[in-house]
C-alpha cells in the first residue's frame, strides 16, 4: 500500500472506533480481514498510527479546536501527521485510494498549528482523560496521579501465561524461542511471561496447543490469590471469556469443581474453545440473568470461594483500550457501582464460614475499590479482610510488593494494568 492509502485507512478505522459500538482491536482485526492486499508492513503502521492517534486523541482535537477546524477522524490523522513533519500536500491528494485533498482552510490552518502549545491545554487534555473523571482521579491516585496517568497513555507490552496443566510447562520459554518469541519470566506471577514486541499468538504452535494463553500479570495474580488450589467448589462470577476461569482451572489442577457465570452468554461461549485447547475439564458454564438469579441459591454457605472479576470502568487497562475512556460517562459509572454492591452482596451468602470471596476490579478509581470494601464490610460483619501480604506469603517466595492490606498494581510502578484485589473472609 501506498502512504497516503495507510493514512486513508487509518481514517476509516478512526470513523469506525469513533462510533463506540466495538473495540478498536476488534475493528482491526475485521477491517485486515476484508482487506487480504494488506501486507504485514501496512497492518503495522496503520495499527501503530491509529493507537497512537487514539492514545493522543484529547490533545489532537484541543489544537484542532485552537485552529477552528472540527475534531473529525480525518482532522485528527491529518494534523498528525502535520506535526510529525510529514508532507500532507502530498499525502492528502484525493487521488484513488489517498485521502480528500485538503480543503483551502486546512492549508490555512495548518500553517497556525505551531502558533499552539499543547502542554498549556488543560490536565484532562494534556493527560487524556475525561473532564468529569478529573476529581475522582486526582483522589484516588493522590501523589502519582501524573506517572499513573503517563503509564496509563503508554502502549502496553503482550503479557503470556503458561498453562500449569501443560505437560510441556517447564520448557515453555525454549519452545516460545524456537518459534521467535523472545519472552522474559514477568517479576510476580511465576506464571508470566512478557514480551516487548507485539506478537500475534493465535497462529502460534504453543497456542493453539494450549502451553500458553495472553493475559496480563495482574490478572494472573488475582487468579492465584483467590487461592482455588485443593478447594471443591468454586465459582468465577463474572467470568466473561474465562481469562481467570482458565488460570484457576490450571492451580485446580482439573480437580473440584469451577462454575463460570456471567450476564453475557455470548462472552461466556468464547470461552469453550479456550477450555478446549487449555485442556481443561473442571468448569461448568452458567449464563446467570442477574447477580440474584433464583439458580444461586443451591450454592447458599457452601462455596470455597468466589471470584468477582466485576464489570468495572476499565480505567486500569486504559494501555490497550485507550478509546475506552471516552465511551465511559458519569452515569454509566454510577449504574457500575450499585452493580458491583449488588453482586458482592449476592456473592456473601454463597461462601462457607472459611471461606473467601475475592473482590477485583481493573480499575484505580477508589469509588470502585477501597470504597466497595468499605461499605460491603459495614454491612457484612461476618466478614473481615484478609491482607493480601498474608496470602502472598502463603504462595510465593518473595515480598509481596502491595503495601497495605489489598492488591493494587499501578502500571508505572509494577509495569502491569491498574488492578485491584480484595481477599474478604468470612468467619461465620
Ligand atoms: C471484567 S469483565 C470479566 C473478565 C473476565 N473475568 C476475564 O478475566 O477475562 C466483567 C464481566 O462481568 C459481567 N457482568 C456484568 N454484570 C454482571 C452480573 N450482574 N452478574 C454476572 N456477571 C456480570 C460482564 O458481562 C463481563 O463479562
Amino acid at each position: 500500500m501506498k502512504p497516503a492509502a495507510r493514512l486513508q485507512s487509518v481514517i476509516e478505522l478512526l470513523e469506525a472506533v469513533f462510533e463506540g459500538k466495538r473495540p478498536a482491536d476488534a475493528l482491526s482485526t475485521d477491517y485486515f480481514k476484508a482487506r487480504r492486499y494488506a501486507g504485514s508492513k501496512d497492518r503495522r503502521f496503520i495499527n501503530t498510527r491509529l493507537y497512537e492517534t487514539l492514545r493522543n486523541r484529547a490533545k489532537l482535537g484541543w489544537l484542532a479546536e485552537q485552529v477552528s477546524l472540527e475534531a473529525t477522524p480525518r482532522t485528527l490523522v491529518l494534523i498528525d501527521a502535520a506535526l510529525k513533519e510529514e508532507d500532507v500536500q502530498s499525502l492528502f491528494t484525493g487521488d484513488q485510494y489517498a485521502p480528500e485533498a485538503l480543503s483551502a482552510q486546512e492549508i490555512g490552518t495548518l500553517a497556525l498549528l505551531s502558533d499552539h502549545d499543547v502542554t498549556n491545554a488543560p490536565d484532562p487534555i494534556r493527560f487524556e482523560y475525561p473532564e468529569w473523571l478529573d476529581k475522582d482521579l486526582r483522589e484516588s491516585l493522590g501523589e502519582h496521579f501524573e506517572e499513573v496517568i503517563n503509564a496509563l497513555n503508554q502502549e502496553a507490552p503482550l503479557d503470556i501465561r503458561i498453562n500449569a496443566l501443560h505437560p510441556d510447562k517447564a520448557k515453555a520459554v525454549e519452545i516460545l524461542k524456537a518459534q521467535n518469541i523472545e519472552a522474559e519470566p514477568t517479576p510476580y506471577s511465576p506464571w508470566g511471561l512478557r514480551s516487548a514486541k507485539k506478537v500475534k499468538l493465535g497462529g502460534i504452535k504453543a497456542y493453539k496447543e494450549g502451553l500458553i494463553d495472553i493475559q496480563d500479570e495482574g490478572s494472573q495474580l488475582i487468579s492465584l490469590l483467590t487461592q482455588p488450589k485443593d478447594c471443591e467448589l468454586v465459582m468465577d462470577f463474572c467470568a466473561g471469556a474465562g481469562g481467570k476461569t482458565l488460570a484457576m482451572a490450571a492451580e485446580m489442577e482439573n480437580k473440584g469443581a469451577l462454575y463460570a457465570l456471567d450476564i453475557s452468554p455470548t462472552r461466556l461461549y468464547k470461552m469453550r474453545p479456550r477450555l478446549e485447547r487449555a485442556k481443561v475439564s473442571n468448569v461448568h458454564l452458567h449464563p446467570i440473568k442477574a447477580e440474584n438469579d433464583p439458580w444461586l441459591k443451591q450454592f447458599e454457605t457452601r462455596l470455597d470461594r468466589v471470584l468477582i472479576d466485576a464489570p468495572c470502568s476499565g480505567v486500569g487497562s486504559w494501555r490497550r483500550a485507550p478509546e475506552s475512556r471516552w465511551k465511559m460517562t458519569s452515569e454509566l459509572l454510577e449504574d457500575l457501582i450499585g452493580r458491583q454492591e449488588r453482586i458482592l452482596d449476592s456473592s456473601a451468602h454463597l461462601v462457607r464460614p472459611g471461606g473467601y470471596v475475592v473482590y477485583a476490579t481493573c480499575s484505580l478509581l477508589k469509588r470502585e475499590n477501597e470504597d466497595q470494601i468499605a461499605k460491603f464490610l459495614t454491612s457484612h460483619d461476618n466478614y473481615t479482610v484478609l491482607p493480601v501480604s498474608e496470602a502472598w506469603a502463603d504462595l510465593f517466595d518473595t515480598e509481596c510488593p502491595f503495601e497495605g492490606e489489598f492488591m493494587q498494581m499501578r502500571p508505572d510502578l509494577h509495569k502491569s494494568d491498574g488492578f485491584f484485589c480484595a481477599i474478604l473472609q468470612r468467619q461465620s
